[in-house]
């Protein structure tokens, strides 16, 4: 593999920043080289120094005693603001050759959901040969509220559907999650529609019933969010993690659209072998 990232995304508080630093720690250990990037402006403190932090560029603390926008309105100005200035990233990045990069995102869901910045992202990355994953975080305590849990699915599948790259979804916070059987555990490794039919259609009134069946049969049909465990103790669920990642972007890279010359190489080389 050449230069590859992951991308790392989720709703405010997931643990987007510590299973960052987490995947750091897990890969110095292993004496993998790796860099963290950070695209958060308004993150405070981290475990490791980002080797690219968007604060050198703009800072949300800025923006918003400057231009007196509000936190969320801010950030998007931030975010819109690395977009137009993409050469700055293009730059740092520039030097790190061969080296894996894990990009800490903003926690705005947004920015996943219905702004395209982070598609604009995506293709500035893959305009510098940068193979991506992007890996969705959903905090372990969803699953205590099944509507709740359901709601992070969707944003996790909007995410899927807007970039449109190699992708994993990472259930995080697994040590704060009570005890539960691994059949009941699997059943929200790979959402079941029927948990959300069982438990939200007694919660809510009948003329709901029929929006959260149609609700459950849009997870089944589109059938690819499924989610990885995180327990920051656990080094294999680390690992585990980890080859995820990397089989995504290799199974990425062999879906990439074959580059027309070779295509009419090889028509020319067949059409000589016959001869
Ligand atoms: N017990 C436990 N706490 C965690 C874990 N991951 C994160 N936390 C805590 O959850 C809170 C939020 O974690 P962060 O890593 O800052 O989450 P984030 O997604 O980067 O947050 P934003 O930057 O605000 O979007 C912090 O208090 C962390 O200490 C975990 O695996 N286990």
């Amino acid at each position: 593999m050449g230069r590859y990232c992951q991308l790392v995304m989720g709703p405010a508080g997931s643990g987007k920043s510590t299973y960052c630093s987490t995947i750091m720690t897990h890969c110095q250990n292993i004496r993998r080289p790796v860099h963290l990037v950070n695209l958060d402006p308004a993150a405070e403190k981290f475990e490791y120094e980002p080797t690219i932090d968007i604060r050198d560029l703009i800072s949300l603390e800025d923006v918003m005693e400057e231009l007196q926008y509000g936190p969320n309105g801010g950030l998007i100005y931030c975010m819109e603001f690395l977009m137009n200035n993409i050469d700055w990233l293009e730059d740092e990045i520039g030097s790190y050759t061969d080296d894996y990069l894990i990009i800490d995102c903003p926690g705005q869901i947004e920015l996943y959901t219905h702004f395209d910045i982070m598609k604009r992202l995506v293709e500035a990355l893959t305009k510098l040969n940068i193979a991506i994953c992007g890996v969705y975080l959903l905090e372990s305590q969803f699953v205590e509220d099944k509507s709740k849990f359901f709601a992070g699915v969707m944003s996790a599948m909007s995410a899927m559907i807007n970039l449109e790259i190699p992708h994993i979804n990472v259930m995080s916070k697994m040590d704060l999650l009570p005890k539960m059987k691994p059949s009941e555990l699997e059943r929200y490794y790979n959402p079941d529609p029927l948990l959300l039919m069982d438990d939200v259609n007694k919660k809510t009134s009948p003329r709901y019933h029929q929006l959260n069946q149609a609700i459950g049969q849009l997870v089944e049909d589109f059938n690819m969010v499924a989610f990885l465990p995180l327990n920051i103790t656990d080094e294999d669920s680390i690992t585990a993690i980890l080859s995820h990642v990397d089989n995504a972007i290799q199974f990425g890279e062999d879906q990439e659209p074959k580059e027309p010359e070779e295509e009419i190489e090889r028509e020319t080389d067949d059409y000589n072998d016959d001869f």
